[in-house]
């Protein structure tokens, strides 16, 4: 089943034309992603996905309904959701405290609905603690669950970041390089982790990587792209194999002059 659908999406930052009818599918319970050249304009093909960023033209569907012109906030209450490229924690609170922030608003936050409905938003509190325990076993974090989020090494907080989102519930992820300036050892152990979501939870995952050899043994398939368009996509061995791949991904990326 095609979960997501990019429709020959165009954006242009004044002259420059940086996503030039982008076009791609991600298929239910697939790790796919997505790479190219710096500049080639992976993020922004992210933000525009994500609502960050309106598309000039071109549309974006998410489980068959366009949602193309919907803020980011409806986006993610639609299940998709997106793990920034620099975690966004609450460096003074404990870990379990940034999940439990990260879950959707809850019937106690209202004062006035908190007094007439006690039990039901304790009984809410407690689930919310049991799904971020979850979590944090999940992504194996649990003896971390007290430490101030700002303590912790830039490959944990990343997974925090990934955890923030699962808080959420969501069908699919958008990770932004979430092995950017990490080691390769626990590089690995993220992508581990990612395909562990994928494998128990049937969450499909989208991800931007500059790392090919982590990459590879993680995906399912693959975009690459190219000033702003998709150039090349299939299996990592058909894309690996493909005569330009190294070429173009090598390259540098220049975004199309429109003005
Ligand atoms: N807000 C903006 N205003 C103007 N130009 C922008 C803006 N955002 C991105 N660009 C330009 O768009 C092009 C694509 O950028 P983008 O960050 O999407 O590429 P990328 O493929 O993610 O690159 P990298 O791999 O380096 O992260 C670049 O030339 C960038 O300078």
């Amino acid at each position: 089943m095609d979960l997501l659908v990019v429709d020959r999406v165009v954006k242009n930052f004044g002259g420059l034309r940086v996503l030039n009818q982008a076009s791609l599918v991600v298929k239910k319970g697939t790790v796919t992603a997505l790479v190219g050249p710096n500049g080639s304009g992976k993020t922004t093909l992210f933000n525009v996905i994500y609502g960050l960023t309106p598309a000039d033209e071109g549309e974006v569907y998410f489980r068959g309904k366009k949602i193309t012109r919907y803020p980011p906030y409806q986006i993610y209450r639609e299940g998709l959701a997106l793990a920034f490229q620099l975690p966004r924690l609450f460096n003074q609170l404990p870990i379990m405290d940034n999940l439990l922030l990260a879950a959707p608003v809850n019937s106690g936050e209202n004062p006035l609905r908190a007094l007439f409905t006690r039990p039901r938003w304790q009984e809410e509190e407690r689930a919310l603690a049991r799904q971020a325990r979850e979590v944090l076993e999940l992504l194996e974090l649990t003896p971390l669950a007290l430490r101030p989020a700002g303590q912790l090494s830039g490959g944990q907080r990343k997974l925090v970041e990934i955890g923030r989102v699962l808080m959420a519930k969501p069908e699919m992820i958008l990770v932004d390089e979430p092995a950017a300036g990490i080691n390769p050892v626990l590089a690995r152990k993220i992508y581990a982790t990612l395909k562990k979501l994928q494998q128990e939870k049937g969450l499909t995952l989208f991800v931007i990587e500059h790392r090919l050899e982590v990459l590879f043994d993680f995906a399912d398939y693959v975009y690459l792209m190219d000033a702003g368009r998709v150039v090349l996509e299939g299996t990592p061995e058909e894309v690996l194999a493909h005569p330009d791949f190294y070429t173009i991904y090598a390259g540098e990326s220049r975004p199309w002059r429109v003005l």
